[in-house]
């Protein structure tokens, strides 16, 4: 057997859900959740993925993907690229024709990982508690298919935002640069109504799910 094949991951969940976030937002998607994060955002809503989970071969999470006979699949965490088996696991799922894309932190580098996945990027603000984590290095990587997020916790983390959407160019360079409140914490009409009155060239966002299933396990 190859070291290829015999790789395993260590997994907290994989689910069918309507993607509630980034530029595929609503459209049926299967995610898989790797266990693991070595930063601790203050707002993370997935917690739960921190530890335990179940180590799984490669193969049988293909399998258990491909059940679902998806179109989109989304490889999210924890953080997925702490595990180095994640870029195995984005270019078999590519192979398989999925259209991919990685929640990352922007904590790691994102260099390795195959140019036919779409790399969502997020920056860690200041209201984070993790923002000395970014990977600065990792813009100048992406591309066209790819998307930086801001989640924002405050006014100041919006301010800090936009400075560098302007500092790195980022709304020429990426596909998407997406602005989210974290949830519960920023008031979301407040939000959009800083990003209308500033005509800000980036795409606002709520977390779909939420709204639709409040955060239930599998969604
Ligand atoms: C749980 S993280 C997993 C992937 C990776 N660790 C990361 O931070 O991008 C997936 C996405 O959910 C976002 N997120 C987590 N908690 C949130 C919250 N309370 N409100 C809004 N977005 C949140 C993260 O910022 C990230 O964009
Ligand atoms: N429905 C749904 N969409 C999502 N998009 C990104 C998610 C994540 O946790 O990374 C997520 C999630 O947990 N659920
Ligand atoms: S990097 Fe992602 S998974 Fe890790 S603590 Fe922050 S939001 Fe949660
Ligand atoms: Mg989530």
């Amino acid at each position: 057997m190859t070291t290829e094949l015999s790789s395993t991951l260590r997994i907290t969940e994989i689910f069918h859900s309507l993607q509630g976030e980034s530029r595929t937002i609503g459209l049926p998607t299967v995610f898989v959740r790797l266990t693991g994060c070595p930063l601790r955002c203050q707002y993370c809503d997935s917690a739960y993925a921190f530890n335990g989970g179940e180590s799984m071969p490669l193969e049988h999470i293909l399998q258990q993907v491909g059940a679902y006979r998806p179109r989109y699949v989304c490889v999210t965490g924890g953080e997925p690229l702490a595990q180095p088996g994640c870029l195995r696991l984005l270019r078999q799922l590519c192979d398989a024709g999925y259209q991919v894309s990685l929640e990352t932190s922007g904590a790691m580098d994102v260099s390795a990982v195959d140019p036919r996945v779409s790399r969502v990027v997020d920056l860690k603000t200041p209201g984070s508690a993790e923002v000395g984590r970014n990977l600065y290095s990792n813009i100048a990587l992406l591309g066209p298919q790819d998307q930086v997020k801001f989640v924002l916790c405050n006014r100041a983390d919006y301010d800090w935002a936009r400075f560098k959407l302007d500092e790195y160019g980022l709304a020429e360079q990426v596909g998407e640069v997406l602005f989210s409140p974290s949830h519960a914490e920023l008031d979301a009409r407040e939000l959009a109504d800083w990003i209308v009155a500033d005509n800000l060239p980036v795409r606002f966002q709520l977390q779909l799910h939420k709204y639709l299933w409040n955060d239930q396990p599998g969604h």
